[in-house]
């Protein structure tokens, strides 16, 4: 029997910078090796809803994800099963017709927002890790991205941090940080933590 993959949580506030975290980890191996799952991509399908409803949805509040399909699909690819990930689009809010049909790895990185926030994707998790940022540095690099990206105005940016990502984070991602094995303060710069991250992933690898 092949060994299970090895799981690992990327877990911060939005603009943190874990999917830049996840990146640079992800270019010390080849293609073959690490798995990335984002836990954005399980939003609940909202496709039954007009554009405007899914405007008043809260994006940052667990309830808005299917973490019941994601643990379903992390069993899966532990298991050596492919699965067939799907794909979200931030312009429309919903995830889009497509979905992109994945084999397991090695090592599986799972990214999102609240993925410390339910026990039972904690409980899948090997090694767990939370990029730690300031707010303002998230606010205004998701100020950025947001408005070149994802198809936002500065107003609906503002508006949303302030009603939904502020409070969210405070009462749901914060809290979460105390699951974590590591913390990488301010992301994908700091080359330290990735190199640590790195090593470790390479050990584990020798190992198996
Ligand atoms: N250290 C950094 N300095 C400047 N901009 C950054 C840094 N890290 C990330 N960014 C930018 O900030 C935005 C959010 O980063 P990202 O890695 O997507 O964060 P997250 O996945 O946590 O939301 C992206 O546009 C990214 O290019
Ligand atoms: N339709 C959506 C879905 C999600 N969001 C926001 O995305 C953030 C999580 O993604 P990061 O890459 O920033 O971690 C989350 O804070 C949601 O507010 C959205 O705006 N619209």
């Amino acid at each position: 029997m092949r060994d299970k993959p090895v799981v690992i949580g990327v877990a911060g506030g939005s603009g943190s910078g874990k999917t830049s975290v996840t990146r640079s980890i992800c270019q010390r191996f080849t293609d073959k090796t690490i798995l990335v799952v984002e836990q954005d991509y399980y939003y609940k399908d909202q496709s039954h809803l007009p554009l405007e409803e899914r405007l008043n949805t809260n994006y940052d509040h667990p309830l808005a994800f299917d973490n019941d399909l994601l643990i379903d699909h992390l069993r899966d690819l532990m298991n050596h099963k492919p699965i067939e990930k799907p794909v979200y689009d931030y312009k429309i809010h919903t995830r889009s017709d497509e979905v992109i049909h994945v084999k397991p790895k090695e090592v599986i990185i799972v990214e999102g927002i609240l993925i410390l926030e339910d026990p039972r994707l904690v409980d899948l998790m090997d090694i767990k890790v939370f990029v730690d940022t300031d707010a303002d540095l998230r606010i205004i690099r998701r100020l950025l991205r947001d408005i070149k990206e994802r198809g936002r105005s500065l107003d609906s940016v503002i508006d949303q941090y302030i009603n939904s990502v502020r409070p969210a984070h405070l009462q749901f991602i914060e809290p979460s940080k105390r699951y974590a094995d590591i913390i990488i303060p301010e992301g994908g710069q700091n080359h330290v933590a990735i190199d640590i991250m790195a090593s470790k992933i390479e050990t584990i690898l020798a190992k198996k």
